[in-house]
């Protein structure tokens, strides 16, 4: 009997809660079973505060579940946080994460040797990534003279200096321009070729829809849908508020 392929990334009945400065007890995610196959895009999406953050940051072992279990290729994310940070690497949208008073390369190379790259295989690496995203030529540069598209380029090379399994995207394109989000898109699609796993959280439907093979809905910390196809072209946008509205009309929350 042929065996199942491992899910890249595993959960069951994972819940997170935080309490709020003024004591209150929030819950960011509610017993989310979710199991998203090796390979292709796996978009997450939800509204403000749904909990895709909290989802990506406990998948990347940064912030630990209240109950319940998640698997990365698996790999527990609590008891085998180690073996997980090496099959991962999280890119977060927005200007975290980068030194800015240091050019492309030099960051490029400091994560490298963070990754225990020898001096010249990790030199090597930089330029081949500084290649494939199309930043070589302003490789020398700080990155405080870098447009906000080509910091989420570098942000992306990062991530892919260990050449991770399963990739996470935290609303990657978020205030990118829009040649230089379908720039980082077709990244994405060129990623999901080579046969890496992408989970990309995003409020962008349309992006959704132009990458993602599998989608997941989320709201309030709970699952609202999966679908385990790609969105039918023009689809997602009917169904997204769809799914929103009748949740919102259960627990008497705002119109969508
Ligand atoms: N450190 C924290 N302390 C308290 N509450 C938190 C903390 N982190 C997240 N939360 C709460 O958990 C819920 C889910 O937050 P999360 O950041 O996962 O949402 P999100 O879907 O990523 O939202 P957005 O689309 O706005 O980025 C929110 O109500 C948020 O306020």
């Amino acid at each position: 009997m042929a065996s199942t392929p491992t899910p890249a990334l595993r959960t069951a009945g994972l819940t997170r809660c935080f309490t709020s400065r003024g004591g209150q007890p929030r819950t960011a995610l509610d017993s989310v079973s979710l199991s998203l196959p090796a390979g292709g895009v796996h978009a997450l999406l939800g509204p403000n505060g749904a909990g895709k953050t909290t989802l990506c940051r406990i998948a990347s072992t940064v912030l630990l579940p209240s109950s319940g279990r998640a698997a990365v290729l698996g790999r527990d994310v609590v008891k085998e946080a180690a073996a997980v940070r090496r099959l991962i690497a999280i890119v977060f949208g927005g200007d975290r994460g980068l030194y800015d008073r240091l050019s492309a390369q030099e960051n490029l190379w400091f994560w490298c040797s963070m990754y225990g790259l020898p001096r010249r295989a990790g030199r090597q690496r930089a330029q081949q990534l500084l290649e494939q995203l199309g930043l070589a030529e302003r490789a020398g540069e700080l990155v405080e003279t870098f447009s906000r598209g080509m910091k989420q380029r570098l942000h992306l090379a990062r991530g892919l200096v260990a050449e991770p399994q399963l990739l996470i995207l935290d609303e990657p394109t978020v205030g990118m321009d829009p040649v230089s989000a379908r720039e980082f898109r077709t990244l994405v699609t060129d990623l999901r070729s080579q046969g890496r796993t992408v989970l990309l959280t995003t409020h962008d439907l349309q992006e959704a829809e132009a990458l993602a093979d599998t989608v997941t809905v989320i709201d309030r910390g709970r699952v609202l849908t999966h679908l385990e196809q790609p969105p039918q072209p023009g689809s997602l946008e009917e169904l997204y508020f769809g799914l929103i509205r009748s949740t919102a009309a259960r627990s008497g929350g705002m119109e969508v």
